[in-house]
């Protein structure tokens, strides 16, 4: 691997001491970092290289999956990185930042590749770019790589005017747009899943497919990031990005993958076919606060700090969508979406068509389903008929395998490790992103026009009851 400087955006930030510490902790750990490297820390708190390096030790104790017991590792690794005061909104400071990386990279022989991590808030992302590309920062001999977290843009023109930006300083190939959704072992793994598998590749699709749900579920409210989440909703958080990309991970149908474009472009010609959705077929809900005997057990979305009383944000969204791909003509997606739901739930439904067979009982008989569970645990579980040996009636038995045991990796290391070694396959390419915020578009607009009405839903349940009309109205029920 080549020797290289990881310059982070966002150094003191949430999401490095969470994700970010750990997850290169756990590639050192696992001898999956070069050689050679250089972490340079950013942010405009002022920190000595001693603080900062604490800050870090905090997180890989709380955090990291390996032990940190190991004194003499964790030391090496706490020794490769360095902080750097900077406001990126100042562009002189970039030629600071600058002589203070090639003062890294001549002093540790790092050759001159660099990473970008833009791990701030993305009202920053254009200036940080801006000022890289001003400054002379990213003109290397080496290799560049700019990571940039999501959400990439705030609606279809502001993310073509990002992109702009951004490719201003990088080339497409160079732009690693993170979807933590896509580094998640499970979306890793559904690709091998179908295609290594003859007996799903032979079943995946409207042949014997009804319909598929996707489900991701959260316990957890908006937390501290009600500022950002007020202009964003559960559509902008959680949709046009994660949702849509398991759309596209479960209906791409690859039998064997040559090229790490392939995949991109399979993704990329399913986005284009997604349908428009009406409508009547988009659900948007708000939690309300639960409460038992007038006492509150959990706030409602406009109870918690930094939220309008009056506001009609999105914390739940479910939706029907169609792909028009002689593959999936006929078998509609339904995703859901929200938080403070009653379990946090990550999972990928595809249900079959009834028996064909009309055996005696075969109306008795429950769907075939193959669940992948993504989160918390991992696995498969294939849900059969089986006759009960006593009664002789037909009884839905269920087939499972459970990778909880393992101690997977995180879904940032397999993504950083990816970026590091510069295979951007389970990266969003521009393509995908703008043809994400073009079927999203329209629903926004019928979001501000009310043509979508906000529902509620109590926290702690399962979402609105209209959730479960939109699947009744084709059919069909949650699973
Ligand atoms: N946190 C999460 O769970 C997730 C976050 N993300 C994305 O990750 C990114 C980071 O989020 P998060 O860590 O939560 O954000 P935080 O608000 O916790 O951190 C923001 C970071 O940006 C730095 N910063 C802000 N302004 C400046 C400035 N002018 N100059 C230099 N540094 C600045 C802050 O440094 P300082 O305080 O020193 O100024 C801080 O390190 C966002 O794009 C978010 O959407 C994505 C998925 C989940
Ligand atoms: O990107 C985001 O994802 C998290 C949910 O991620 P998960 O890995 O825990 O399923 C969500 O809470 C957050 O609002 C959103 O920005």
């Amino acid at each position: 691997m080549d020797p290289m400087s990881f310059i982070l955006f966002g150094a003191t930030g949430d999401l490095a001491k969470r994700k970010i510490y750990p997850a290169l902790f756990n590639l050192y750990m696992d001898n999956k970092l070069p050689e050679a490297f250089s972490v340079i820390g950013v942010g405009r708190e002022s920190l000595n290289k001693k603080e900062f390096q604490s800050t870090v030790i905090d997180s890989l104790y709380e955090f990291s999956r390996h032990s940190t017991d190991d004194k003499a590792k964790k030391l090496a690794f706490v020794q490769k990185l360095s902080y750097v005061n900077v406001d990126v909104t100042d562009e002189e400071s970039f030629n600071e930042l600058k002589a203070f990386v090639e003062g890294q990279e001549e002093g540790a022989g790092l050759g001159n590749n660099r990473i970008f991590y833009l791990s701030v808030s993305p009202a920053l992302f254009d200036v940080i770019t801006t000022n890289i590309n001003k400054s002379g920062l990213g003109d290397t001999s080496g290799w560049k790589r700019v990571i940039i977290e999501k959400p990439f843009g705030h609606d279809l023109k502001s993310a073509r005017a990002l992109n702009s930006t951004v490719l201003r300083a990088f080339s497409e190939d160079e732009i690693y747009r993170i979807d933590h959704y896509l580094g998640k072992p499970m979306v890793q793994n559904l690709e091998t899943l179908i295609s290594a598998n003859p007996v799903l590749q032979s079943i995946w699709s409207n042949q014997l497919i009804a319909n598929v749900q996707i489900t991701a579920n959260e316990t957890v409210g908006v937390g501290t990031r009600s500022s950002y989440y007020e202009h964003s909703g559960a559509i902008r958080d959680m949709v046009q990005n994660h949702m849509l990309q398991l759309v596209m991970m479960t209906a791409v149908r690859m039998s064997e993958r040559q090229s790490v474009s392939e995949l991109r472009d399979e993704k990329i010609k399913l986005m284009n076919a997604i349908e428009p959705t009406s409508p009547e077929d988009v659900i948007r809900a708000q939690y309300t606060r639960l409460t038992i005997q007038d006492e509150t057990i959990v706030s409602g979305y406009t109870d918690e700090s930094g939220v309008r009383s009056d506001s009609t944000t999105d914390t739940f969204v479910a939706a029907r969508l169609q792909i028009n791909t002689p593959t999936w003509q006929g078998v509609p997606f339904f995703i859901r979406t929200g938080k403070r739901l009653r379990s946090k739930e990550t999972k990928i439904v595809v249900e079959f068509k009834d028996s064909l067979n009309l055996s005696q009982n075969a109306s008795d008989a429950a769907p075939n389903l193959l669940v992948i569970h993504i989160n918390p645990n991992d696995g498969v579980t294939l849900q059969l008929n089986s006759k009960h040996p006593l009664t002789g009636e037909l009884e839905p038995i269920k087939v499972e395998f459970s990778a909880s045991h393992r101690e997977t990796p995180e879904a940032y290391e397999f993504l950083l490790a990816d970026a590091i070694k510069g295979d951007p396959t389970f990266f969003t390419h521009w393509d995908e992103v703008e043809l994400a915020w073009q079927w999203i578009q329209p629903i926004l607009e019928q979001f501000d026009s009310n043509t979508i009405p906000l529902h509620y839903y109590q926290a702690g349940t399962n979402g609105p009851e209209e959730a479960d009309k939109l699947l009744e109205s084709y059919g069909y029920k949650w699973w």
